[in-house]
């Protein structure tokens, strides 16, 4: 058993208890049960009390010697945050296109030029386990000091089996050696390779009756995700790719209306899907049937800023009850960052969202659309002690003061892994 672990007398403890067994919509968003104040008391890596300071104080009072106390006066206390959409696994990166689309190129000209995810793929495919495992460890560490707890992690740059094995292999090696919680998603269907270019269905096939029962048999995603696009995957394609996932018991997620209006929206609510991704140009009809369905709009305010287009419309969602969560979707291509406080930013900037409405994105309804809103993203008694402290005196401020990495210290599973804004020394270099 280790000891305990105190946190005491922050300014504001954002506990969003009564949120695990669905995502918060509407007013809920809203909803931050803050305590002012407040503490958490947590053994062996759970939360076993939150309360106001002078409550837990005289409730632990014998046992406060064995505990560490990390002092939270002034400081603002949410749960670890969660980025349910990144592309964690992957090598090289892509700057050359950020100067291509700066004079003119777009982003799927690009891609269908050879270049975009197919680049990726090429430096992905070239890259050896372990040099994929050290780059994402590095980055995952950088996920940490931006407060984050858990990462889901899809693969998609490799599109043949063996590099595709290869991403969900580091994925499950780094989810075993670094602290933060890697969730895993199969999105063979990122794009069509470019050796099926005229062949698609081929590809699909491949897919349908290859790599999706592997993927299912080695127990190595919980999710499959297909990039639903005007020259990507049509609808009715990405149906298909879907609904054999969920025959494996593989979950679906989806890449929907990011460049083009292309019914995405609709048919993650058709298929059941747990998050429907990036939706620039969802329709209202499709927001709507999200909202009926409860399916999470992911939204990456992030990608719309990096490739220079117009914000999904985060308020009108909300405002429909559609269970909105927010993401970096860190990627080489379309938002090269891991910086999810920056992210918060723009969903109050660029979506109309309210700060409030922003931690809600970030923590619970992130943990819902990865399937994770039972164990983590909100700091109630008996959920993974996942906590990070803001060097702020209050939530908003924490989205008003943009551009700056304000974490001091994240608890991972009970273990205080930043300290000071820096990572405890175990983990700041890979591990293989
Ligand atoms: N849009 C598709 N996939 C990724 C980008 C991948 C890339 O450009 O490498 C996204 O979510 O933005
Ligand atoms: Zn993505």
């Amino acid at each position: 058993m280790s000891s305990p672990i105190f946190i005491r007398n922050a300014s504001q403890l954002v506990t969003l208890q009564g949120s695990s067994n669905a995502p918060l919509v509407k007013a809920a968003m809203s909803e931050l049960g803050i305590i002012e104040n407040g503490s958490i008391w947590i053994v062996d890596g759970v939360i076993q009390d939150v309360g106001k300071d002078s409550e837990l104080a005289e409730k632990y009072e014998r046992r406060l010697n064995e505990a560490e106390v990390i002092d939270a006066c002034g400081k603002l206390v949410t749960p670890g945050l969660v980025d349910p959409h990144t592309h964690l696994v992957f090598a090289g990166s892509r700057e050359n296109e950020f100067n291509m689309r700066l004079q003119g190129a777009t982003y799927m000209e690009i891609m269908n030029s050879g270049g975009g995810i197919h680049a990726t793929t090429r430096a992905t495919k070239a890259a050896t386990h372990e040099e994929l495992f050290n780059e994402s460890y590095e980055r995952l560490n950088k996920f940490l000091l931006h407060g984050v707890t858990t990462v889901e992690a899809k693969s998609g740059y490799g599109m043949n089996w063996e590099t595709e094995l290869k991403q969900l292999e580091v994925a499950k090696e780094l989810n075993e050696k670094h602290v933060i919680d890697l969730v895993p998603t199969f999105m063979g269907a990122h794009a069509v390779p470019e050796e099926y270019k005229e062949n698609p269905e081929a590809f699909i096939n491949l897919l349908i009756d290859e790599m999706i029962p592997k993927v299912a048999k080695l127990g190595l995603a919980e999710f499959n995700d297909v990039f639903c696009e005007h020259g990507v995957f049509t609808p009715e394609q990405s149906k298909r790719i879907l609904e054999a996932g969920k025959r494996y018991g593989l979950i679906p997620k989806i890449h929907a209306d990011e460049i083009e209006p292309y019914e995405g929206a609709e048919l993650a609510a058709e298929v059941g899907a747990i998050s429907a991704d990036h939706l620039l140009k969802a329709s209202e009809k499709g927001m709507k049937a999200m909202a009926e369905k409860g399916v999470v709009g992911v939204l990456l305010p992030g990608t719309a800023y990096f490739l220079m287009a117009e914000s999904a419309n985060g308020r009108k969602m909300i405002d429909l009850g559609v269970p909105v969560a927010l993401s970096t979707d860190c990627n080489p291509g379309s938002s090269p960052t891991v910086s999810l406080p920056f992210i918060m930013n723009l969903g109050c900037l660029k979506m109309g969202m309210t700060p409030s409405e922003v931690i809600t994105a970030t923590t619970i309804n992130a943990a819902h659309a990865i399937n994770r809103g039972k164990e983590i993203g909100s700091l109630e008694v008996g959920k993974k002690a996942d906590i990070t402290i803001f060097n702020v005196t209050n939530y908003m401020k924490l989205q008003y003061s943009y551009g700056v990495n304000h974490t001091d210290t994240v608890v991972k599973n009970g273990q205080v892994v930043v300290r000071g804004g820096h990572l405890s020394e175990e983990l700041s270099f890979a591990k293989r």
